[in-house]
């Protein structure tokens, strides 16, 4: 990639004077910083090397040191508490900043103690929280340990970045948030107004709003998962999700990496070294690239960087196509309902290679996708499953039979335990799978309430109902990819945030290429393509379930399903109650 100089006023480079100056960055004298060209629509810093500057007296294994930041001069949660500690405050006023300390702790506190917050909390959110409380306080007067203000003001305010937190200030619920839910976006909404209403209850309506989404976009970009020795000398290791000055000015690139980070393990500073057999040979001056994350998946890097990799020939890269949930009409029932209480994400993995795209039939969580389309061997309804809507029965009688006590004592709690389970807002229910019944032979005369591992091997043993339920699922998928056509189409209409905007485009090519295949007769299953066992594919996990959905399942109304006896719901009470004994003995 093409170098630029930054202009001799850009801050990066006053920052990056202040972290070797005054708190102990080193540099081997190749590396600077410049405009990197992997992006145009932004100033986009990148780190690079200058050849003939280079020095490789210290060179190993083919390895050059390119940078060192001692672990007190990064910012994790660790090393924030020690940033808070009044001993650590050499050559700084004291008693400011112990004044200071108080204040960012009881801030902190109070902030986690927000519902939205401690539902979401993550290494990454805690972060973003110190630095909203730190950029609160130095506005309200208040004085910071220099580094925390340095990185504050020098990196993370003046970062730019096209990611769904840089934007997330001009949402709209109807463009911006609920088109997009299941990727998260109700999530990053919530905890943006909830983070934005401490900020003004705290620090006033200066503290505006696009300072919490400018925070939240840069230190969710720059995070770096950081390895650690469990104890002197080991081999096992743990990971700190950590912000590193100087480190993170260096961006991603899956082909041309040249570079890695870790960490020394004498000294615990953070290392940048080069790979002397990767660089190109040829450029006198030339970027210097790490790796993000191994696979290249749209949406995590949409999401978290605002970017995603351009596709190439020969490399793979790969679209996590999470079903929105308004989409009600797949079969007849809430599907959506059942993979919750099966656990099960709603989730389709697309593989993207040479200008096509696949669905990835080689995972586990594609056959879990299939369960409630596999069909009634009876042939009275669509599908092998029956919902009771009267689950809370089963959830009581089984309390009741662990407890040694009577029914009637446990009815009320189950019934609202097992409502609120499935209308509150979290993507899985957590709860024995006791709501589903499968039915299993033409008969009628086998059936039980499986859960996901038992429905995929009694159901699944065989390939027959899978096959056909791959078709019975395909013939959906097609309803539901036309349905989502027009949602995306009608959104390009109502001109929606940049970031929205950009998974909009990618949702629609994947939607799109996959009707052409099909309409041209191609391969849309991975398994259907020609030497498929032979083509490398790296493992791409599906996104963890949400905590907030935002799909509001709604419960029909009780007086009108008359409570179902157990028989009718199962053949096997006694294994299905000895399987979930122990969960009743504590949990209900
Ligand atoms: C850790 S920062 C890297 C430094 C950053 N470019 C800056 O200006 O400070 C990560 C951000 O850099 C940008 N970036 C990194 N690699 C990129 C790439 N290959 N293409 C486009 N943008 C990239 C994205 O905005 C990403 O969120």
């Amino acid at each position: 990639m093409k170098y630029q100089p930054l202009g001799s006023n850009d801050c990066a480079l006053s920052t990056l004077r202040d972290f070797v100056e005054l708190h102990g960055v080193k540099l081997n004298r190749g590396f600077c910083v410049g405009r990197s060209g992997v992006i145009e629509s932004v100033r986009c810093i990148g780190g690079f090397v200058k050849k003939r500057d280079l020095d490789i007296s210290q060179l190993q294994n083919g390895m050059v040191e390119l940078l060192r930041i001692p672990a007190k001069t990064t910012f994790s949660l660790e090393t924030i508490l020690q940033f808070l500690d009044a001993e650590s405050f050499h050559s700084q006023d004291v008693e400011k900043l112990t004044e200071t300390s108080s204040k960012v702790k009881e801030l902190f506190s109070e902030c986690c103690r927000i519902p939205v917050i401690s539902a979401h909390a993550s290494e990454t959110l805690l972060l973003i929280i110190y630095f909203i409380i730190f950029s609160g306080l130095e506005r309200s007067g208040y004085m910071l340990p220099s580094p925390i203000s340095h990185y504050l003001n020098g990196v993370l305010l003046t970062t730019e970045i096209e990611s769904p937190y840089s934007d997330v200030f001009v949402w709209k619920e109807s463009t911006d948030v609920a088109p997009f839910a299941q990727y998260g976006f109700a999530s990053i909404h919530l905890i943006f107004n909830a983070l934005s209403e401490f900020s003004a209850v705290n620090f006033g309506s200066k503290h505006c709003e696009r300072t919490i989404s400018a925070l939240m976009a840069s230190i969710s970009s720059r995070c770096l998962e950081i390895p650690h020795e469990e104890h002197k000398g080991s081999d096992d290791f743990y990971v700190n999700t950590t912000l590193v000055p100087v480190l993170d000015y260096v961006n991603h690139d899956n082909k041309h990496v040249n570079a890695h980070f870790d960490i020394d393990r004498n000294t615990s500073d953070v290392i940048l070294v080069l790979d002397m057999e990767l660089y190109d040979q040829k450029e006198e001056v030339f970027e210097v690239f790490i790796s993000y994350s191994p696979v290249d998946e749209i949406v995590h890097f949409e999401k978290t960087y605002g970017f995603s990799p351009q596709p190439e020939e020969n490399r793979t890269s790969f679209m996590n196509l999470c079903f929105d949930k308004r989409f009600s009409a797949l079969q007849d029932f809430d599907i959506f309902l059942f993979y919750k209480w099966f656990s099960i994400k709603p989730c389709l993995q697309f593989i993207l290679r040479d200008g096509r795209v696949y669905i990835n039939d080689t995972l586990k969580q594609f056959a879990e996708l299939l369960l409630p389309y596999v069909a009634d061997p009876q042939g009275e309804r669509q599908s092998c499953f029956t919902y009771n809507p009267n689950n809370y029965t089963t959830f009581s009688q089984f309390t009741s039979r662990a407890r040694g006590t009577s029914e009637d004592r446990f009815l009320e709690d189950c019934r609202s335990l097992a409502r609120e389970s499935e209308i509150g807002p979290s993507e899985i229910i957590g709860l024995p799978q006791l709501a589903w019944t499968c039915h299993l032979d033409a008969e009628g005369e086998d059936f039980a309430r499986l859960n996901k591992e038992q429905c995929l091997k009694v159901l699944f043993g065989s390939d027959e109902l899978y096959s056909r339920a791959i078709d019975t699922f395909q013939r959906q998928l097609r309803l539901y990819m036309n349905w989502r056509l027009d949602v995306l189409q009608e959104l390009k209409r109502q001109q929606p945030a940049k970031s929205s905007a950009n998974l909009a485009a990618h949702e629609l090519y994947v939607i799109q290429q996959y009707y052409q295949q099909l309409d041209q007769d191609l391969p849309v299953f991975w398994t259907d393509v020609e030497n498929y066992e032979n083509l490398e594919l790296a493992d791409c996990p599906l996104p963890p379930p949400l905590k907030y959905s935002s799909y509001a399942f709604k419960p029909s109304d009780e007086r009108q399903q008359p409570p179902v006896s157990e028989e009718l719901l199962t053949k096997y009470p006694e294994e299905e109650f000895l399987q979930y004994a122990s969960f009743f003995m504590e949990n209900t």
